[in-house]
């Protein structure tokens, strides 16, 4: 029962007796909660993280566009060597292409930046702040990402609150020069099915290897060089994309 003139909602639960009321933007607010929620798994299909040193001679506008062009699906900021000033200026370049393509942007590390530029989240891995601390500053519809490396840290991310996981690093890394390759990939079969957020793989992904990811309840592939670190960014988008929307198929897992 909707009273529009005081835009208030009034909802009653008929199985007990008792009603609540809440206001429009209240449950405004839930609702883009609830879809947040429920889109999330979809949208971290083909995650692509961009840094200005993997990118081949072009700009970060056309290297967005070719990505999107080409199936990715969620993208992530991660500029270690720029101020904030120019982590800002690139945000203000890309985020309009994210935006009309319904792809989400998160912000790698830093909380504010993702509440100034009005990002879609953040990802922050253990030693980048607390997940709990962010969600009261960035409030219950951003999207909040965490690194874990194994079930422990995994269990302890979604316990505080956190949207996602990213697990790795699958196969090392060449991006990423403290990274460690875990011990197997069943690290991931054993966080999946202990954690109800989605867990996306990260770490030295790239079209020969994705299919060994086949098969473990991955949301998705979170992907720098195999994507950003190629020639034709939107082929590459196409291949790895096509790929990681077979992932959920167990036949993949004894290779393609
Ligand atoms: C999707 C995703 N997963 C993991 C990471 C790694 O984050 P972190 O451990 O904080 O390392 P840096 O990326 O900050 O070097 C990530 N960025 N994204
Ligand atoms: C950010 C990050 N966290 C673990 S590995 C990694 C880098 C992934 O880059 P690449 O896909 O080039 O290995
Ligand atoms: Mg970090």
């Amino acid at each position: 029962m909707c009273n529009t003139q005081a835009r208030v909602l009034h909802i009653f639960y008929c199985t007990n007796g008792h009603s609540v009321t809440l206001g429009v933007k209240t449950m405004k607010k839930m609702v883009k909660q609830v879809l947040k929620k429920s889109s999330l798994h979809e949208k971290l299909r083909l995650y692509g993280i961009l840094g200005g040193e993997t990118l081949q001679g072009i700009t970060y506008r056309e290297a967005t566009m070719q990505a999107i062009d080409g199936g990715m699906t969620c993208m992530q900021v991660r500029e270690k060597h720029l101020d904030k000033e120019q982590i800002l200026k690139m945000i203000s370049e890309i985020k309009p292409i994210c935006d009309e393509a319904g792809v989400p942007l998160i912000i790698n590390d830093d909380i504010e930046i993702c509440k100034v530029s009005d990002a879609s989240g953040v990802h922050l891995g253990l030693s980048d702040g607390s997940i709990a601390e962010a969600r009261k500053l960035l409030g219950e519809e951003k999207i909040i990402g965490a690194t874990a490396h194994n079930l422990e840290e995994a269990l302890a991310a979604e316990d505080e609150g956190a949207d996602y996981v990213g697990v790795g690093a699958a196969f090392g890394s060449n991006s990423k020069g403290d990274a460690i390759k875990l011990p197997s990939l069943d690290v991931y079969n054993l966080i999946t099915s202990s954690v109800k957020i989605p867990v996306v793989a990260i770490g030295g992904i790239d079209i020969d290897n994705i299919g060994t990811l086949a098969g473990r309840h991955l949301a998705g592939v979170a992907v720098i060089s195999a994507l950003f670190g190629t020639q034709d960014i939107k082929k590459s988008a196409e291949d790895l994309r096509n790929m990681a929307d077979k992932l959920q198929h167990e036949k993949l897992r004894s290779g393609i």
